[in-house]
């Protein structure tokens, strides 16, 4: 079970205050959504959450810890297994499906045959088995938000941050979207959803709200 902690995390870019600062924290195994309208804050807290915003972007104060260890940037927080799902899905158009999820794992020195095991069980976990070969542009936004999803499970994460990832699904695809997002919670990872979609919250253990930046918890864990 992976513990994330942000404390006193704030976010601004130059004289506009995105996220004001607030304590936060996801115990292994729970799901919490970030909710509040266009422009509240949502995506600036989770990538400060990522230890993603450079500062030449935005001045981010406090801190981020997972299981007790601090985070500095961005390849600590890889190296901790954090994981973020961006809004507009972070894949490479010119990739297929398989690749997008297989060149990764790669990377990080997953050997070839568990990478290709993952890539198989991970595109069928999201239901897109018969699309692997499809070229990433070839996909419809829906489908890529799959794909993005696939690929942040196939890492494994500890802490895993999903931004707006459900926004362009249908119904029955959104359920099985955050039906895979508890599954990590399950394993013992650390979930966040940003979400605009107050069913998608409904089906998580906590919500914190945002408001122009102005955090609340409507429902704790
Ligand atoms: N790189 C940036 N430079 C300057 N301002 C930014 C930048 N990124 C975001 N903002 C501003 O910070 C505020 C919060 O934006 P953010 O994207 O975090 O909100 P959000 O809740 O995720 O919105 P949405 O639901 O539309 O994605 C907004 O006023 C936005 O215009």
């Amino acid at each position: 079970m992976s513990d994330l902690v942000g404390t006193g995390l704030g976010v601004t870019y130059g004289d506009l205050v995105a996220v004001r600062p607030l304590d936060l924290r996801v115990p292994g195994g729970r799901m919490v959504a970030v909710t509040g309208p266009s422009g509240a804050g949502k995506s600036s807290l989770l990538w400060a959450l990522a230890c993603a915003l450079r500062p030449a972007v935005a001045d981010v104060t406090g801190t981020v810890e997972v299981d007790g260890q601090g985070l500095w940037d961005r390849e600590d927080a890889a190296r901790a297994g954090v994981v973020l799902v961006p809004q507009r899905n972070g894949l490479s158009a010119s990739l297929s499906a398989e690749e997008s999820i297989l060149v990764p794992l790669l990377a990080l020195g997953v050997g070839a045959g568990e990478a290709s095991a993952r890539v198989e069980a991970e595109l069928g976990r999201v239901g897109l088995s018969e699309f692997g070969r499809h070229l990433v542009d070839q996909l419809s936004g829906g489908q890529q938000q799959r794909v993005a999803l696939a690929r942040a499970f196939a890492l494994r994460p500890r802490v895993l941050l999903a931004d707006e990832s459900t926004s362009d699904l249908d119904a029955g695809n959104r359920e099985l979207m955050i039906a895979a997002l508890r599954e990590e919670a399950a394993r013992g990872a650390a979930v966040v959803l940003a979400t605009h979609d107050p069913e998608a919250a409904a089906q998580t253990d906590a919500v914190l709200a945002l408001d122009e930046g102005a955090a609340t918890w409507v429902r704790e864990a």
